[in-house]
């Protein structure tokens, strides 16, 4: 469990991250998302005691990271997958972090294997391509077998073989009750791969649910509804509580509606005998509510406008 509680980060006068505050819990794949520069990474080094925050606390456990001893049997991270010294095979890399954790040397070679990585193992880490680098960063965190797992990024630079074993992985480690916590700009990969989600964007939080909630709230979702009798359908909708919108069918006969589930829209309708030639249930995709609810919080976007 990675508790985050009202923690701020000033970089001189920049604040990088204000008053933050989100759990994440094990036994799920929990996906950190927001804009470029929202306090992503500053999040993540300061849950792993690598930045110190202005105010506010992090805790692993229960406890700040950095006071545990043998870090990586406590947790596991791939913050940044070019931090390799690059003079090192992939084995020496991972035999001497087993080292300095007190890890079984025995686990070198099967986190090797779990990675792809056991023909490329004695070569050096300065002729790895990025993906080789990701994977050898994944087997890193892998290496101390840790209840908590933190990846920014991890799927940068890898191969479509490499997206489906970290989509794999991570849900079996999730599956398996760890703490899984992972930052990404891949929408799709993230819907696939999370079931919760902490959105940040300017370094303040905009959501900490699941992913499908965080969907709902779209209104980019709703329900569909076409009826040769729409007109007399919608005042009957809105009196239910729901937002309705007209369509774009050119006869009026198709409304968009939200705040109600489509048993309930086809229930009323049929209360009232008017037939439905359509009733489609259509969630939003997280992209799609994600770029409704980052709007206005990126900081960096194409085009100019802010
Ligand atoms: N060492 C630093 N010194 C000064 N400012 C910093 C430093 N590290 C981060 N920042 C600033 O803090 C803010 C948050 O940056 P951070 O790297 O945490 O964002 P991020 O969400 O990880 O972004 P990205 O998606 O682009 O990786 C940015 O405005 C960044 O410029």
């Amino acid at each position: 469990m990675i508790e985050v509680t009202d923690l701020t980060k000033r970089y001189g006068r920049t604040p990088a991250v204000s008053g933050l505050t989100f759990t994440v819990r094990p036994g799920h794949v929990t996906g950190f998302l927001g804009p470029n520069g929202a306090g992503k990474s500053t999040t993540l080094r300061i849950i792993l005691g690598l930045n110190i925050p202005t105010s506010g606390s992090a805790t692993v456990n229960g406890r700040p990271f950095r006071d545990r001893p043998r870090g990586l049997r406590h947790v596991g991270a791939l913050l940044d997958a070019h931090d390799v010294h690059g003079g090192r095979t992939a084995r020496a890399h991972l035999a001497a972090l087993a080292r300095s954790n007190r890890i079984p040397p025995a686990r070198v070679a099967e986190v090797l294997a779990e990675a792809g990585l056991t023909s490329a193992a004695d070569r050096r880490v300065r002729g790895f391509s990025l993906g080789m680098k990701q994977r050898l960063g994944i087997a890193a965190a892998l290496l101390g077998d840790p209840p908590v797992l933190l990846f920014d990024e991890p799927l940068n630079g890898l191969d479509p073989e490499g997206v489906l074993w970290v989509r794999g992985l991570f849900r079996r480690l999730a599956a398996e009750g760890r703490t899984v916590f992972v930052s990404s700009h891949l929408m799709t990969e993230m819907e696939n791969t999370a079931d919760q989600l902490v959105v940040v964007g300017r370094g303040e939080l905009i959501a900490a649910e699941s992913l499908a909630a965080f969907a709902a709230r779209s209104a980019r979702g709703g329900v569909a509804v076409r009826s040769p009798r729409a007109a007399e359908l919608a005042p009957l909708l809105a009196d239910a509580g729901a937002s309705v919108l007209s369509g774009s069918s050119g006869d009026g006969s198709l409304l968009t509606v939200t705040g109600l589930d489509a048993a309930r829209v086809g229930d009323l309708a049929h209360r009232h005998g008017i037939p439905l030639h359509e009733l489609t249930a259509r969630t939003a995709s997280l992209e799609e509510a994600y770029m409704e609810r980052t709007a206005g919080r990126a900081e960096y976007r194409a085009g100019g406008a802010r």
